[in-house]
């Protein structure tokens, strides 16, 4: 079983700056106190607190106490404990999402705090991982899938519900060129903008009075997570009438992050692990991988389950400003990590035939298949 063993491949990445700060994180982090109980189970745990990382968003930290709740059920006999940072990225709130470059900026420094023992886990949204994972460090479980979609949300106090009920001229608040060049392709009477940070900030910059937006585009997911779903007034999926819009490579699951061949938390995990969710993300990862050389590119994928085994998948590449795009199809059957890791190159690589090549600058198909350890 994929579960015991390391689901992607690791990196080429530098090791983390080890002088990297962590003012946001207790020193005193990992060591039990004195006197405090330790507990064992049949997968031989002897250490009695388990430290879950997260960042400083309102979101994250829901998802991070979702994971919590999960283990607890799992394994009461164990204690947890939810620290969450504030990372880079959540501290830079200027710069253009597309200049950080890497996405490791919001996760490294909690990378840092797990490699160093203050960490047992570091709860993520899959969509928001890097690919390539910092040397030592690996995702140890994915757990069950949220709804994946894109959905919109209007402005409070709009009549309108769905993106072609919008005037011409309209404005579309989202930051990401999938969306909004996926969706400009379908709706070219519609004008977007750029809307930063977390949810709560978007949502009131959507509401505020004087505020230029007619509507977002959001992650269901986050919505729903936040118990926010009851915004959602049009899904934007390639099922929906008038959607069309594929979403991000592992939107909507969450990914567990842990030290490179840590068989303890490997073991508790194993119960909080879902496996469909798993392998559909590990081909999305593999697709955007394969596709991705150097610089990141506007993918939209979706996955689907025909049955047990059988994965569809559809994907999407679109040039920069959405004028351009490619799409593929493709169903395979999918039964483990390295079949799953196969579907998505060649996904990608069906892509390239029709001609993505054109719109993607850089590209690395001639990456070994199967990368050092990628869970084959
Ligand atoms: N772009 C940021 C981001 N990263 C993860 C989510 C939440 C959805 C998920 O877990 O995939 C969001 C918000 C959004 O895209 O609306």
């Amino acid at each position: 079983m994929a579960t015991h063993e390391q689901l992607e491949s690791t990196s080429s990445r530098p090791p983390l700056d080890p002088t990297v700060s962590s003012h946001e994180t207790p020193s005193n982090a990992a060591a039990p106190s004195a006197g405090q109980k330790r507990s064992s189970d049949e997968a031989g745990i002897t250490k009695s607190k388990i430290t879950i990382g997260t960042r400083r968003s309102a979101l994250a930290i829901i998802q991070a106490e979702q994971v919590k709740k999960m283990l607890e059920e799992a394994h009461p006999e164990l204690e947890y404990e939810i620290r969450a940072m504030a990372t880079m990225g959540d501290k830079n709130q200027i710069t253009p999402l597309h200049d950080f470059g890497a996405k490791s900026l919001w996760t490294f420094e909690l990378e840092a705090q797990l490699l160093e023992g203050n960490l047992d886990l570091i709860v993520h949204c899959l969509k928001d991982m890097p690919t390539q994972l910092p040397a030592k460090c690996t995702i140890g479980c994915i757990t069950k899938r949220e709804d994946p979609r894109d959905a919109v949300v209007m402005k409070k106090g709009l009549e309108y519900k769905t993106l072609a009920d919008l005037p011409a001229g309209s404005i579309v608040g989202t930051s990401s060129v999938r969306r909004s060049a996926q969706v400009k392709s379908h709706y070219p009477q519609l004008k977007f903008k750029d809307v930063r940070g977390n949810l709560g900030t978007r949502l009131s910059k959507l509401d505020a009075e004087d505020g230029e937006y007619s509507c977002l585009i959001l992650a269901a997911a986050g919505l729903l997570r936040m118990d926010l779903g009851g915004r959602i007034t049009q899904y934007l999926d390639s099922k929906t009438p008038g959607g069309g819009l594929l979403y991000a490579v592992g939107q909507g699951a969450l990914a567990i992050e842990i030290r490179e061949g840590d068989e303890k938390v490997i073991n508790i995990l194993n119960a909080v692990m879902d496996e469909d969710t798993m392998l559909a993300g590990l081909a999305e990862r593999s697709l955007m991988r394969t596709l991705e050389g150097g610089c990141s590119v506007p993918i939209g994928v979706e996955t689907t389950w025909i049955e047990k085994g059988k994965l569809f998948m559809k994907a999407v590449v679109v040039s920069l400003d959405g004028t351009e795009t490619v799409g593929a199809e493709s169903l395979a059957e999918v039964l483990d990590a390295k079949d799953a890791d196969e579907f998505g190159w060649k996904v990608a690589q069906e892509l390239v035939e029709k001609g993505a090549a054109t719109i993607l600058k850089a590209i690395n198909l001639n990456r070994p298949l199967i990368e050092e350890g990628n869970g084959a």
